[in-house]
This record gives structure tokens, C-alpha cells and sequence, in this order.
């Protein structure tokens, strides 16, 4: 039985369970289940900590989890990335007051708060920079206001709570993060289990991110449409009752649906249609 962590709170967790669930495995009921069985998928779920999801993974006991690229990195455990999620993607950047720094040079001897000191402390490190970091829990946006720091370091999604708390983002941006799907570095890459999962979350990815788009065209247009939906391997082309017309069938970005729908048209395409896609395996 394949043995998952998956977030049990945050903004990782919701997300998380909804794509399992697209994927089609079970999920907990209530937010208290700190544990499911799917038989009919071979899976177990344990329901864990974001924070403490790498650190069960790289000790060999979880097979994979899901977390964010932030809180591997930030925990230093043994565990690597092997599928980008796409959700939870967030930058982690410094702040201060407007005005108060302007660089990473500026850090030199200031005193940072965060609730991730392990990326803050490898990127001071890397720069050769040295300045005290406080760990906090979180809402780090106040310990300016309050005087336990000159400086935070901290996810930035919107910017909202930054503006709220009057502060400026400076430097460049430390790193991005999304959700990603990790396993313990250098654990068997060819676990049919594990090639199992990951193929049912891609084509959740990818069922998220196409729409299969169908079409008529005369038989003269036919190259140009095919070069506006070129599909992913190949459109498919099957002749029409009306001689000379053909029907094209192709999967297309979702988010360039009604331009290439608008440019079909204009090149003579009729009946142009897009369906959701619900699943897919590629
Ligand atoms: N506002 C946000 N938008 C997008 N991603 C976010 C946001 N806040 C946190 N994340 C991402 O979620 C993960 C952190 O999840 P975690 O559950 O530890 O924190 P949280 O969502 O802030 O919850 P908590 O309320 O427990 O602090 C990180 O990968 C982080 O980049
Ligand atoms: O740029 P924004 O869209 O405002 O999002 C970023 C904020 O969201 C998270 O905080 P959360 O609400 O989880 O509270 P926390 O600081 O207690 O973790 C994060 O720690 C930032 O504070
Ligand atoms: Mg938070």
C-alpha cells in the first residue's frame, strides 16, 4: 500500500484534498481524520502538519507527500521535489519600512523575523551577510510595528498583508513556491505505485489546464486551422457528410479558448465548441 502525507491545514490543505479527490481517491470526511485507507486505490493518507510533511518523508516511513516547495526547502530534510502542483504558489521576499532598505546589503547586522529560518539563514549564508533571525510563528507582518525586528522575510501571495501593515517588499525575491508532490532523495524512481499517482495527478493538471476543442472547416483551411490548434501530439481530422468539409477535434489551453475560437472563425471555421475535460491520461 502506497503511504501519502497530505496537508492536514493551511492553504495547502484544501487544495490538496480536491485534487486527490479529482484524481479520484478517497478523502477524510472530517478535518479531524488524521488517517484514511482507500483500499480499492491501495493508498493510506496520513493527514499531517505542512511543516512536518518533508521530514516524514525523507525518514523513509511516508512513500510521498505533498507540500510546498518553501517548507522542503525551509526544513532541510532529505526529500526532493517530483511533481510541481501548480497551486499554493506564493514568493518569498523581504519587507521593511518604505525607505529603510533596499538591498540584501542593507541586512548587515539588522535583525530578520520570519517563521522560515532555514531559508532566510541558507540565503544570508549564500550572500555572506550576517544578521540575527528571530523565528515567530507566523503574522510576522507586526514584529516590525512592535519592535522585535527591522526586517521580515515572508510569503507574499497578493501583497495585502504587507500593505495593511505598511510595509515594502526590497531585494530580489528569495524564492517561489508552489505545492509539489516529494519523495526521500534518491528513492526508487521507478516504483510502479509511485508512477501510478503521479500520472493520476497529471492528468488532473492537465484536465485543469485544456479544453478539448472541436471545429468544421473546408478542406482548404484545414492547415491553417491545424496550425491554431496543433492538439498535443496531432488534431484528429474526420471527413463530413458535406464534401469538401472536414471536423477537427483538438485539445487547447483553456486560457486561450476564445482567441483561437475568434481566429478559427475568422479563417472560416463554424460550429466551433469547447467541452471541459475531466480526466485524462496522456
Ligand atoms: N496567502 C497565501 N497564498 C498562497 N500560498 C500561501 C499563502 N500563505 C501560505 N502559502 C503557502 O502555503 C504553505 C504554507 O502552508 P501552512 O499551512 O504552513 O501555512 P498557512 O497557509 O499560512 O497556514 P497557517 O494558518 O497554519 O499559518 C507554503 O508553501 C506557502 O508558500
Ligand atoms: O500576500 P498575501 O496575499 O497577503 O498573503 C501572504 C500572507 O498569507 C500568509 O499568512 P496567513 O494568513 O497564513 O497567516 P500567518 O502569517 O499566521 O501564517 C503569509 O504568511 C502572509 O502573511
Ligand atoms: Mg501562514
Amino acid at each position: 500500500m502506497l503511504r501519502i502525507a497530505v496537508p492536514n491545514k493551511g492553504s495547502l490543505s484544501g487544495p490538496a484534498a480536491e485534487m486527490l479527490h479529482e484524481a479520484g481517491y478517497q478523502q477524510r470526511r472530517e478535518s479531524k481524520e488524521l488517517r484514511i485507507v482507500d483500499p480499492e486505490n491501495e493508498v493510506e493518507f496520513f493527514y499531517l502538519r505542512p511543516r512536518d510533511i518533508a521530514i516524514y518523508v525523507s525518514s523513509g516511513r511516508l512513500d510521498i507527500g505533498i507540500t510546498g516547495r518553501d517548507l522542503l526547502i525551509d526544513s532541510g530534510a532529505d526529500a526532493e521535489e517530483i511533481l510541481p502542483l501548480g497551486f499554493a504558489r506564493s514568493t518569498f521576499r523581504f519587507a521593511a519600512k518604505p525607505g529603510t532598505a533596499n538591498g540584501i546589503e542593507d541586512l548587515k547586522g539588522k535583525t530578520v523575523a520570519t517563521s522560515y529560518e532555514g531559508i532566510v539563514e541558507g540565503h544570508l549564508a549564500e550572500h555572506g551577510i550576517e544578521a540575527s533571525v528571530v523565528h515567530l510563528d507566523g503574522a510576522v507582518e507586526t514584529a516590525i510595528e512592535l519592535g522585535v525586528a527591522e526586517v521580515i522575510a515572508d510569503v507574499v501571495e497578493t501583497g495585502t498583508s504587507l500593505r495593511n501593515a505598511g510595509l515594502e517588499v526590497f531585494g530580489e525575491p528569495i524564492m517561489k513556491s508552489e505545492a509539489a508532490v516529494i519523495r526521500r532523495t534518491g528513492a526508487d524512481a521507478d516504483d510502479p505505485k509511485v508512477q501510478q499517482f503521479l500520472r493520476r495527478l497529471q492528468g488532473v493538471l492537465v484536465a485543469r489546464t485544456y479544453v478539448m476543442m472541436d471545429y468544421d472547416c473546408r478542406v482548404e483551411q484545414l492547415e491553417k486551422a491545424v496550425a491554431l490548434t496543433p492538439g498535443l501530439e496531432s488534431p484528429t481530422v474526420s471527413p463530413l457528410h458535406n464534401e469538401g468539409w472536414v471536423a477537427v477535434r483538438a485539445m487547447v489551453p483553456a486560457k486561450e479558448a476564445q482567441r483561437i475560437m475568434d481566429d478559427l472563425y475568422d479563417i472560416g471555421a463554424r460550429a466551433i465548441l469547447t467541452t471541459a475535460i475531466h480526466a485524462c491520461r496522456l
